[in-house]
């Protein structure tokens, strides 16, 4: 689809890329010539795919273990990386979700999932942002958002706060960062299944109506999603910035996707709340 070489000389982080979409990002990265770093909480997790990656594709691809909800530590992260070389590009990937009614949210569980996908997002961008600004190096912060961003959504309000959050991030450093040469810009996912969304978000008994519901009749692919994220990332993409992208097959027109929960009873939220409780 791309040109070979589209992302050769860049030196990308992506939060979050040892699983799901960000391993998916990350992989196509690599294809196109890319430089990858992974960061995220499992340092085991962050080996294998990069160790797969390296077999499957022969590029660099290194891993720094990192829990973003800690700013100190992903100074030292970012510091261990400018060391070699500055990134070009940051992927704000990384983030936490989980349905809950909300009245039911202790502050702690609020923290959980803001923690990670608000705060963690606004210390790597920050982290990274100084240091571009700092030595004039042009950079690219890509944040992988939601479509709770335009419709808001039931039973994940934490997250869809942090979302809309980073989307103000993005809208706003767009104006304040383009002079000094950084692009802000954002991807706003539809379903794509991934273990980590399908065990937070698809309890069993919970309505399988990711597909049956998609104007389009059918769920994301992650090679759909890689590839905008290239695009949107690469030099190509020159001149987009404060920019959310929607990838849903049209879905958030016509419904947020947690419609189907509001017929759950009381006795499947207590069984929902209990399986949690049992881990
Ligand atoms: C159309 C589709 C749209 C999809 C949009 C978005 C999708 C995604 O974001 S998919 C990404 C999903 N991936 C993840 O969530 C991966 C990261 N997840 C985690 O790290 C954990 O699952 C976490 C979110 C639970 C956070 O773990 P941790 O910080 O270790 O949290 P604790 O286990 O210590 O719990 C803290 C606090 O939260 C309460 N809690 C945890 N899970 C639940 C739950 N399922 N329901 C209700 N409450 C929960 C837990 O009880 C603790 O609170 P206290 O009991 O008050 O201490
Ligand atoms: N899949 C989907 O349908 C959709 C996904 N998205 C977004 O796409 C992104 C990826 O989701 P997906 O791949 O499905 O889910 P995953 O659960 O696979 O990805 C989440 C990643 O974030 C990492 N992570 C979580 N907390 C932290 C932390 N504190 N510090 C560092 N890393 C952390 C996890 O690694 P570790 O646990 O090792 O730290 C994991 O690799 C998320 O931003 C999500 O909101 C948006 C819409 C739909």
């Amino acid at each position: 689809m791309f040109e070979k070489g589209l992302l050769k000389g860049k030196r990308i982080l992506v939060t979050g890329g040892g699983s799901g979409l960000g391993a998916a990002m990350g992989r196509r990265f690599v294809e196109l010539g890319a430089e990858l770093i992974i960061c995220g909480r499992r340092l085991e997790l962050l080996e294998q795919t990069a160790a797969l990656m390296r077999a499957d594709l022969g590029g660099k691809v290194s891993v720094a273990r990192c829990d973003i909800r800690d700013g100190a530590a992903v100074d030292v992260m970012m510091d261990a990386l400018w060391r070699e070389a500055p990134l070009d590009v940051l992927v704000n990937n990384a983030a936490a979700t989980f349905i809950a009614q909300t009245e039911h949210l202790s502050f702690r569980a609020a923290d959980a999932i803001l923690a990670p996908t608000l705060h963690g997002a606004m210390y790597c961008t920050l982290a990274a942002g100084k240091r571009w600004i700092e030595t004039a190096h042009k950079g690219v912060v890509l944040s992988i958002l939601s479509t709770s961003t335009i419709t808001g959504r039931a039973f994940t309000v934490p997250s869809a706060m942090a979302k809309s959050a980073v989307l103000a991030m993005t809208k706003s450093l767009a104006v304040e960062w383009g002079p000094k040469g950084i692009r802000t810009v954002a991807i706003a996912p539809g379903a794509f299944p991934t273990p980590g969304a399908s065990g937070q978000l698809r309890p069993e008994g919970r309505d399988e109506g990711w597909a049956s519901k998609n104007p389009l009749g059918r769920v994301g692919e992650h090679g759909e999603l890689a590839d905008l994220a290239s695009f949107l990332i690469s030099d190509r993409a020159g001149y987009i910035n404060g920019e959310m992208v929607v990838l849903d097959g049209g879905s958030h027109l016509r419904s947020s996707g947690a419609e189907d929960l509001l017929q759950w009873t009381d006795a499947q939220w207590e069984k929902q709340r209990a399986a949690r409780s049992k881990g």
